[in-house]
């Protein structure tokens, strides 16, 4: 591989050099035309609302999977500008990195200047920043121009184990960059770097791993955990300095994962550009690169062991729609925890309370099944709930009440077969919320397939007294109806601890999780009893995984 750190870049359009060409003011033909050219502009702008702006430092990669092309590509697709300060021009492809030529540091400061103080950026995000120069650069620049919010991403080391930064970066991340940064995102082997070398290989490891890099002086810590040895789930750890939060996300199986570091902290920039709080934007990000690989898993570009995914998969009207009409993930399911307004009476739990302990003790998807509720106290309640669950990254579904869902603006709602027709809710609700239908059979489920519904709810698998007159499925007829469904499943009626494992193991791929109403809600602790729920249901998933 070629890498040096004193090769200047040769590929320049003729006439073209490096450093001091269109800022020097004697080449615009006529001051005065500039002058007010720049004054109408100004006007212009004061009555114009602005952009949400990241910019991006970072490395260019040839193949587009990572660096800059990435950066560009996660900030469009989530709504927000980028610009670019290139650092480094890598040649790579899905095979490896081949070359790295670095750009002169006075020329990554002479970029910086330009962006930063014309520009009007929210948010800066660095990736690869290959020599501790353009470390001092880059801080010297943001205290001259500073920005909201500083994401760093220590790009140590490429995927394919090709060195990107000369190790004396250490010094420049640990004493100048990371106590300006408000979030720093390392992946493990970048975390054990920065601590000098310990070795991560648990949970418990990200933790104190995550403690420790918050003492350098980050805002706040992400340890990815993409490469934890034996685990099921994607887990990361989020440490803002006080709390940890541990978000799972469902682990995509594909080689397209080249550029998931990048991409990940684009977003979480982007989200941070349009404003929105440190943890919120950690799990839009999450989301969005989970959402990006599912949808690119299969796609085929390059020879080598690790593909580029694609961003843009919204763009595409085919799988947009798709996309827009499977707006959830299925594995949201796994742990649905539906609410009861008599239940949370009779421990004297507030709606909220109990909502926010059943996401804490792991609850996947939520919704709200207020049968005795007025529609005012509904909406209030509903609101306030759409609330929490947006916070924590959990879907929001509104039982029965269309207008409800609407109102309150949740991610869908659950009708059973006397509720509104699943296409005519489609219709009022449109393509991008999430509708799940009741079915106990075959013929129900294909219908609910064919009229638009994302997901049904199957049930009564044993008997319930939370729902009055319910006919009884059993695991049999639960197979029945997942073998016929062309939707995921979720499985409903009288399901708690002492009997999720058997539901699980039916043996049918498309039954994602149960949904309970009793054995969590029908308790004085909520938290301990989705906690169990949730232990139980990862046990499962670990066997049938194995
Ligand atoms: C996930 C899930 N499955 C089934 C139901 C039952 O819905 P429905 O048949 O409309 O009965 P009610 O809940 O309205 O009594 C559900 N709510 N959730
Ligand atoms: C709301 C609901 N729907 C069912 C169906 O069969 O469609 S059973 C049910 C009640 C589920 O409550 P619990 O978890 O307390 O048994
Ligand atoms: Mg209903």
């Amino acid at each position: 591989m070629n890498y040096s750190s004193i090769n200047p870049i040769h590929a320049a359009p003729e006439g073209f050099q490096f450093g001091r060409v269109w800022n020097c003011s004697s080449q615009i033909p006529s001051l005065n035309y500039r002058t007010r050219t720049f004054m109408a502009v100004q006007e212009d702008m004061t009555s114009k609302p602005r952009i949400p702006h990241v910019l991006t430092v970072a490395g260019s990669d040839s193949g587009a999977g990572a660096g800059i092309q990435a950066d560009l590509k996660a900030c469009a697709a989530l709504g927000v500008y980028c610009s670019t300060v290139i650092t480094a021009v890598t040649a790579q492809n899905t095979i490896g990195v081949q070359g790295v030529n670095l750009v002169p540091e006075d020329f990554v400061a002479e970029q910086l200047r330009s962006v930063l103080s014309d520009m009007q950026v929210h948010v800066v995000k660095t990736g690869m920043l290959p020599s501790i120069g353009v470390v001092e650069v880059l801080c010297h620049s943001l205290k001259e121009f500073p920005v909201r919010a500083l994401v760093v991403d220590p790009v140590m080391v490429s995927t394919s184990g090709d060195i990107l930064a000369d190790p004396s970066i250490l010094a420049g991340f640990r004493e100048e960059l990371l106590p300006m940064a408000d979030i720093v995102t390392p992946n493990l082997k970048e975390a054990s770097t920065l601590l000098g070398g310990v070795r991560l290989q648990t949970v418990a490891d990200m933790r104190s791993a995550a403690k420790l890099i918050h003492t350098l002086g980050p805002r706040n810590v992400l340890v990815k955990g993409g490469d934890l040895p034996d685990s099921l789930d994607a887990v990361d750890i989020f440490f803002d300095g006080e709390n940890f939060h541990e978000l799972r996300g469902s682990r995509v199986k594909t080689r397209n994962t080249h550029g998931t570091g990048c991409t990940l902290a684009s977003c979480i920039a982007a989200e941070l550009a349009k404003g929105s709080p440190m943890l919120l934007a950690v799990q839009v990000a999450k989301r969005f690169v989970e959402t990006a690989l599912d949808y690119s898993k299969d796609m085929a570009i390059g020879s080598g062991p690790q593909g580029p995914f694609d961003h843009l998969f919204k763009l595409k009207s085919n799988v947009y729609n798709s996309y827009r009409r499977r707006g959830f993930n299925p594995s949201d399911l796994f742990l649905y925890a539906v609410t009861d307004s008599g239940m949370n009476k009779k421990w004297g739990h507030s709606i909220t309370t109990a909502v926010k302990a059943a996401i804490e003790g792991g609850a996947t998807i939520i919704q709200l099944r207020e049968k005795d509720a007025g529609t005012r106290d509904f909406l209030e309640a509903a609101k306030a709930c759409v609330e929490i669950c947006r916070s924590h990254g959990v879907p929001l579904l509104i039982n029965d009440r269309i207008d409800v869902a609407l109102a309150c603006d949740a991610d869908g709602v659950h009708v059973g077969q006397s509720d509104m027709p699943v296409h005519v809710a489609r219709m009022i609700l449109g393509p991008e919320k999430v509708i799940g239908v009741s079915c106990k059979t075959p013929e129900q489920a294909e219908k609910a397939w064919a009229e638009g519904a994302d997901y049904i709810g199957c049930g009564g698998v044993f008997p319930t007294t939370t729902k009055a007159n319910n006919l009884t499925v059993g695991l049999d007829g639960l197979k029945t109806v997942c073998l016929a469904s062309k939707i995921p499943v979720v499985a409903i009626g009288g399901i708690g601890v002492a009997n999720a494992r058997s539901v699980m193991e039916i043996g049918a791929s498309n039954l994602k999780g149960v949904a309970v109403v009793s054995a969590l809600f029908d308790r004085e602790c909520v938290f301990t009893e989705t906690r169990k729920l949730h232990a139980v249901l990862t046990d499962v998933a670990a066997l049938v995984v194995k």
